[in-house]
């Protein structure tokens, strides 16, 4: 039967990334999506942004909503500082078990935790399954109609605390407008908006990056 787009990219990676080498997992992921086939993954521009966020943020504790193949996951893992783990949550489990090869492969698995499951149920669980009391950093990148209802599960749980930064993709396309009137007019949170276009495209599109303020 036929390959999906997660496995050809695998395979991409694969053949033309160094084992061990983050960047040239990143690199050859952004290769095949420029010249075979697009795919949904937060790309090199607005990935740049995500990495001078992660790096200015400098986090203990990270949790990302929405794996797909672990693109964003290696973006992130490689700029944690040593012995910092992120949590990664995929409810597909055709996209997880592409990303647990493709993070593997860029010898990041020790800084990763990949939970497969639906963010209503897991973020509910992740103080007692994982130890963590607030997250400092999250990355939202998940069904776009969750990005709401889970930023409004992390306050229920506790788990922001003041300065907690999130940060959310495709809040212009595929666009998630109830999560971005929420944080903007939210006395709770100081967001800031950096346009940039949807990955490997010139559709506009960009991130929000938004601030508890407790
Ligand atoms: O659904 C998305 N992610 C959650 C599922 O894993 C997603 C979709 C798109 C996209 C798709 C189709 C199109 F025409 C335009 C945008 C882009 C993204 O960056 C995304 O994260
Ligand atoms: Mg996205």
């Amino acid at each position: 039967t036929r390959s999906t787009r997660p496995q050809r990219m695998l395979k991409a990676v694969q053949k033309n990334a160094t084992k061990g080498n983050p960047e040239s997992v990143i690199s050859a992921i952004d290769y095949f999506c420029k010249n075979s086939e697009w795919a949904m993954n937060v790309g090199d521009e607005k990935g740049s942004i995500l990495d001078s966020v992660v790096t200015e943020v400098n986090p203990s504790t990270v949790l990302e909503l929405g794996t797909y193949c672990g693109y964003s996951t290696v973006r992130i893992a490689r700029l944690l500082s040593p012995g910092t783990k992120l949590i990664t949550l995929e409810f597909n489990p055709a996209y997880a078990a592409v990303a647990r090869q493709i993070i593997a492969y860029a010898g990041l698995q020790d800084k990763v935790t990949l939970v497969e499951g639906p963010s209503s149920e897991l973020i509910p669980q992740i103080k007692e399954r994982f130890g963590i009391t607030t997250f400092d950093f999250i990355f939202l990148d998940h069904w776009k109609d969750r990005y709401l209802p889970d930023i409004k599960l992390f306050e229920e749980c506790g788990l922001l605390r003041k300065g907690s930064v999130l940060l959310a993709d495709n809040v212009i396309c595929p666009g998630t407008p109830e999560y971005l009137e929420y944080v903007r007019n939210s006395p709770h949170y100081e967001s800031r908006y950096y346009p940039a276009h949807l990955e490997y495209t010139k559709v506009e599109d960009g991130l929000e990056k938004s601030v508890f303020l407790g």
